[in-house]
């Protein structure tokens, strides 16, 4: 089943929108600020990586620093970092992604990674798998003002998900530990493909800590890699797990 098959519908988005109330910076009080400009550098890295989608990008920002403040998706203080933390850093790791993957992004929130790779790359067929209802409605939103046809929305818990889609890639940033990681998103893989799980510091104890679970799963290679090195001052790190 493609993306397109998975969006959700105008339904979603009439859907009553329960913890949006708890939410940071929904309580009239926080103005949402404006979208953060790009400085030199984070234009040279958002110029190489977007390409002709440049805008879209600039776009996906607005609605971060906008109504994804405003209705608790993202917390106001990452505005001036939205580029260099979030957008560029999750986008970097298109260049480990081979050409017309099918790609699911479990947990994806405000769409990190997976909104910045359907930009970055439209010749990938993506589904952001997410469980809460707001985030989907924003994300639903956000994927039809940009007009963007290579993305779709599961609402699910990745677990749920098995057998639904069908995908060479999974990606996921800071869904869980890898140890618990793995069982949300390899059964997705059916048995082939591959885990691009964004990561920090971290990374080389959280294999470590999950090396007896990527045993049981028949996995042959479990990396820590990293994207962006030539664009960021910080490059991203990403532990890929290959089934
Ligand atoms: C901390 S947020 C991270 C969002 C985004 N990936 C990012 O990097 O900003 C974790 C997200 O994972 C979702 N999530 C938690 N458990 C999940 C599961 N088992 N399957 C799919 N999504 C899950 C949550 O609803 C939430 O949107």
């Amino acid at each position: 089943m493609s993306a397109r098959e998975h969006r959700a519908g105008a339904d979603a988005r009439q859907a009553a929108d329960a913890d949006v109330a708890a939410s940071p910076g929904v309580d009239g009080h926080d103005a949402a600020p404006a979208a953060p400009e790009l400085s030199d550098g984070e234009l040279r890295a958002a110029e190489e990586v977007f390409g002709d989608r440049l805008d879209l990008a600039r776009r996906y920002v607005e609605h971060l620093a906008t109504s994804g403040i405003e209705r608790g998706l993202i917390g106001p203080r990452e505005v001036p970092r939205l580029w260099t933390r979030h957008v560029l850093n999750c986008a970097v790791v298109q260049e480990l992604i081979p050409q017309g993957a099918r790609l699911a992004d479990v947990g994806s929130g405000a769409g990190l990674p997976g909104l910045c790779l359907a930009i970055a790359r439209p010749d990938l067929d993506i589904t952001l798998i997410e469980p809460l209802e707001r985030r989907v409605i924003w994300l639903d939103e956000v994927i039809e003002d940009l007009g963007l046809d290579n993305v779709g929305i599961l609402r699910s818990r990745g677990e749920q998900a098995v057998g639904q889609i069908d995908v060479d890639v999974v990606t996921a940033r800071a869904v869980s530990a890898l140890v618990g990681l793995v069982d949300i998103t390899l059964p997705l893989l059916r048995g082939t493909g591959q885990l691009l799980a964004l990561k920090g510091r971290t990374a080389e104890e959280e294999i470590q800590k999950a090396q007896k679970k990527l045993d049981r799963y028949g996995v042959r290679e479990a990396a820590i890699l990293q994207a962006g090195q030539e664009l960021l001052e910080e490059p991203t790190t990403v532990v890929r797990v290959v089934l």
